[in-house]
């Protein structure tokens, strides 16, 4: 449906030299606001969308270039600064025309309320995430954009600078921005920031030129050599592969008249961005782009909605878990030891010193630390004893003739030469087990079954954030369920009796 909005939006985008295949069709709608589709079908290769870098907002193209640069401010705060302030000017603003289809803000657990952070997020990592998020923020305006506010008051507009306005301005810039080159960093694209997201099925890639140097700064050292999320595959691609495409798509713009299709356009054209279509659409099909492959607590984070079966889910279970379970069944000191052992066999968690977890796949399957870590803790004190002193010869380079099963597998488990199931013996599958339910209960007492009634009584647009909230818990309880599934099968029966026998049949293992 082409509503009022975007009739102006496509006026403004003709007027500043953007160019679309009149086979997109623009779908906006009161409910889910804006989505792409193919009218007629769309054939790899083609070339769907050109944009000027010229007239996406960056820092370096925003009338607040001055004020934000003599600041000393960049980045996503200064582009956060540039759209506040194109916001400010109204339509008075070269980019009037765009900022009239952006949402006021995207609904990113950022702009919850605290409450419904705890509340709806609970168990999950993110509400951890979201409050350093926000205390950051805040300390960026207090220190950043306050100031600015004394220091030009006669072209800052105070309403358009306050601090919800600038957590609406970092909502959009992670939910839509781009990275275009090195010259003008990250920044907004209208028409590339159109297209929904699919995890690892999209239709279209965002392509940009490496190597755009501006008329206005050509000494500019950064201007070179740039790395940006433009896919170079498909755009090398898209050069090698010829231009004009008889069945491709006319142009829809002011110079539709002068252009048989968009493959002709823009090709290397260092101050043009494009859409590439990467593989066949049909007729009628909505176009996605990919935002990059991300679990659901960082498509929630940065985007604000999550998808059932992400393949790239993944669930955390940090390390101060597995310490409270230790602490269930052994000393403190012991506990330590086993850890200090541990990290010497040159093994980590995943985060850093104040946040350390391990990562379990969407498959169920805990990170090889955590496995070594469960079978180090659970070592009987005579193997305990025993291991370390084999590590000093390992560290020499010299492999103990003399090394029992233990220092075996975890070594040749370090060296990828045996399956990790091998350390999965009955012990080490129960702490799995036990580690499972205490991740589980942080979701609060709802059972996964009470969150899936709960999911199919909410409806997805009215209630964005409980159904994001609660698709996020139960994949990641569905995880933890394939973990117990993982730690249920049938575990290895390793002893200190017969190293080198075990170990072989562990490699022939299949999952
Ligand atoms: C780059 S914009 C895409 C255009 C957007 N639909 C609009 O109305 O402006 C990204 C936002 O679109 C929405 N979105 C994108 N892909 C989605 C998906 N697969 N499911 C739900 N919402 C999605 C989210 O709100 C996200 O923050």
């Amino acid at each position: 449906m082409a509503t009022r909005r975007l009739r102006a939006f496509k006026r403004w985008m003709s007027s500043n030299g953007f160019e679309w295949s009149d086979a997109l069709e623009f779908v906006d709608t009161r409910e889910e606001g804006i989505s792409v589709r193919a009218l007629c079908q769309l054939k790899e290769g083609d070339v769907v969308a050109n944009m000027p870098k010229k007239a996406c907002l960056t820092v370096r193209t925003s009338m607040a270039r001055d004020i934000i640069e003599d600041a000393g401010l960049g980045g996503y705060l200064g582009l956060a600064i540039a759209i506040m302030y194109e916001r400010s000017l109204g339509e008075e603003s070269p980019w009037a025309g765009y900022l009239q289809v952006l949402p006021e803000q995207e609904c990113v657990p950022l702009v919850w309320t605290l409450d419904e952070v705890d509340e709806l997020l609970r168990g999950t990592e993110l509400p951890q995430t979201v409050k350093e998020d926000k205390v950051l923020i805040c300390e960026d305006w207090k220190e950043n954009i306050f100031p600015l506010l004394d220091s030009a008051p006669s072209r800052l507009n105070p309403a358009f600078f306050g601090i919800e306005q600038y957590f609406a301005a970092k909502s959009l810039i992670s939910s839509r921005g781009f990275e275009i080159d090195d010259y003008h960093g990250f920044g907004m694209v209208p028409l590339a920031d159109l297209f929904n997201h699919k995890t690892g099925a999209e239709d279209v890639h965002f392509t940009a030129s490496s190597n755009y140097v501006s008329d206005d700064d050509a000494d500019d050292n950064n201007s070179n050599n740039d790395e940006s999320i433009a896919d170079e595959e498909a755009l090398s691609e898209k050069l090698s592969t010829g231009t004009t495409d008889l069945d491709a798509p006319q142009v829809e713009n002011g110079n539709a008249g002068d252009t048989e299709c968009l493959s002709d356009t823009g090709d290397g054209d260092p101050s043009m961005l494009e859409m590439i279509v990467v593989k066949d659409v049909s007729s009628g099909a909505e176009v996605f782009n990919t935002y990059g492959l991300m679990g659901n607590a960082a498509l929630l984070h940065r985007y604000g909605f999550t998808e059932q079966d992400n393949p790239y889910d993944i669930v955390n279970i940090d390390l101060e878990t597995v310490l409270q379970w230790c602490s269930s069944l052994f000393s403190d000191r012991h506990s330590r030891s086993r850890v200090s052992l541990w990290r010497r066999l040159g093994y980590s968690a995943c985060g850093d010193e104040n946040s350390e977890y391990f990562e379990i796949s969407f498959e169920g399957e805990p990170q090889t630390g955590l496995i070594v870590l469960l079978y180090v803790m659970l070592l009987p004190d005579n193997a305990y004893h025993k291991l370390d002193p084999s590590l000093s010869v390992a560290g020499s380079g010299h492999e103990s003739r003399d090394a029992n099963l233990l220092d075996d597998n975890i070594f040749a488990i370090k060296s990828c030469n045996v399956s990790k199931r091998s350390l999965l013996t009955k012990k080490v599958c129960d702490g799995l087990l036990a580690l499972v339910n205490m991740r589980d209960s942080l979701y609060g007492s709802e059972s996964i079954e009470d969150d899936i009634v709960q999911l199919g009584n909410c409806n997805s647009v009215r209630e964005r954030k409980l159904y994001h909230s609660l698709v996020l818990r139960i994949c990641e309880r569905r995880i933890l369920q394939r973990l117990r599934d993982f730690a249920s099968e049938p575990f290895e029966t390793n002893n200190h009796g017969s190293s080198r026998k075990k170990l072989k049949k562990s490699t022939k293992r299949k999952r």
